[in-house]
């Protein structure tokens, strides 16, 4: 991605991670434009990045290699068709990170046959430890592949996957995944504040066995189960938790959850999708 020049459409939630991890990777911020509607979003990138931005898509994707479609769903349609006429000429790169839009659909939409990557990332990539799943259209070759990959890899770990169904569950997973974990995080504080710890500790120790039990499953070459049995003393303390977490149905509950954001993941695919 040596000279390439990239523009993000919606200056959300989910371009900020990925510029804010770019930065952090050391892609000049000179090389990374972003453009939005809302002034209050244009300002925040603006401070908060040291990013040109702009009002206008138009203005904002002259000249850019890469174009990164950072927009809800909803509006990627719309915006698509607002693009499409402006792409001829240069011919960048796309790379959208809509949940389930459809990379036909949205290929469509720009009117057709665009070297076009479809992926899903998270929000830690601002802090370079985001995942992302990526999804080639047959129009993008190898460098742009390449081209593509090196931009999400710069915020954290990537994988292709060659069926593009997939990537409703990976939504479900790695794409939603983060709030999963927030919201653990939350009730492990909460609980340790109910159980008489100062708000602080109860935060701060719930945020470091977060991340502790995290990179210790990521560098382990255990699996987490062996790892939850090496905490889980027999007739201790643990076994007691874990416990009540099984007979909550605290599993059933998580299959549940993913289950609901893929099928969410499909129903947008159908339900925008259908938009000629
Ligand atoms: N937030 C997350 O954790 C993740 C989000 N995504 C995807 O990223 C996309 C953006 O999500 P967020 O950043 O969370 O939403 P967001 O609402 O924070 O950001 C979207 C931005 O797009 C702007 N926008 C709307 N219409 C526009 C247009 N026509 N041209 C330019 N900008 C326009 C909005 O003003 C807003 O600032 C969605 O499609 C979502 O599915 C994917 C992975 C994770
Ligand atoms: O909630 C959403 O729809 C987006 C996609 C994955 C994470 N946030």
């Amino acid at each position: 991605m040596n000279e390439s020049q990239l523009c993000f459409i919606g200056a959300g939630n989910m371009a900020r991670s990925l510029i804010g991890g770019l930065l952090a990777d050391g892609f000049p911020a000179d090389r990374i434009r972003a453009s939005d509607p809302d002034a209050g979003q244009r300002e925040a990138v603006a401070q908060r990045f040291g990013v040109q931005v702009f009002a206008d898509n138009a203005e904002a994707l002259a000249g850019a290699h890469v174009l990164i479609l950072a927009v809800k769903p909803q509006g990627l349609a719309a915006l698509a068709r607002e693009l499409a006429p402006q792409l001829d000429a240069a011919n960048p790169l796309l790379i959208s990170v809509a949940a389930g839009i459809r990379a036909s659909d949205l290929d469509r939409w720009l009117g057709g046959n665009r070297p076009l990557v479809r992926c899903m990332p998270n929000t830690p990539a601002l802090v370079q430890s985001g995942a992302t799943a990526l999804y080639a259209t047959a129009a993008v070759n190898d460098a742009q592949r390449n081209l593509a990959e090196s931009i999400l890899r710069a915020v954290g770990l990537t994988l292709w996957v060659e069926d593009e169904t997939q990537m409703d569950a990976v939504t479900a997973l790695s794409g939603s995944g983060p709030a999963y974990f927030f919201l653990m995080i939350e009730a492990m504080q909460q609980a340790g504040t109910d159980l008489g710890l100062p708000a602080d500790t109860a935060r701060l120790l719930a945020l470091q066995t977060a991340f502790g039990a995290a990179r210790m499953a990521l560098e382990s070459e255990d699996p987490p189960g062996r790892l939850r049995e090496r905490v889980t003393s027999p007739g201790g303390t643990t076994e007691r938790a874990l416990a009540a977490l099984e007979d909550g149905g605290f599993r059933a509950l998580v299959a549940r959850a993913m289950q609901a954001a893929q099928a969410r993941s499909r129903e947008l695919a159908e339900q925008l999708g259908a938009d000629a």
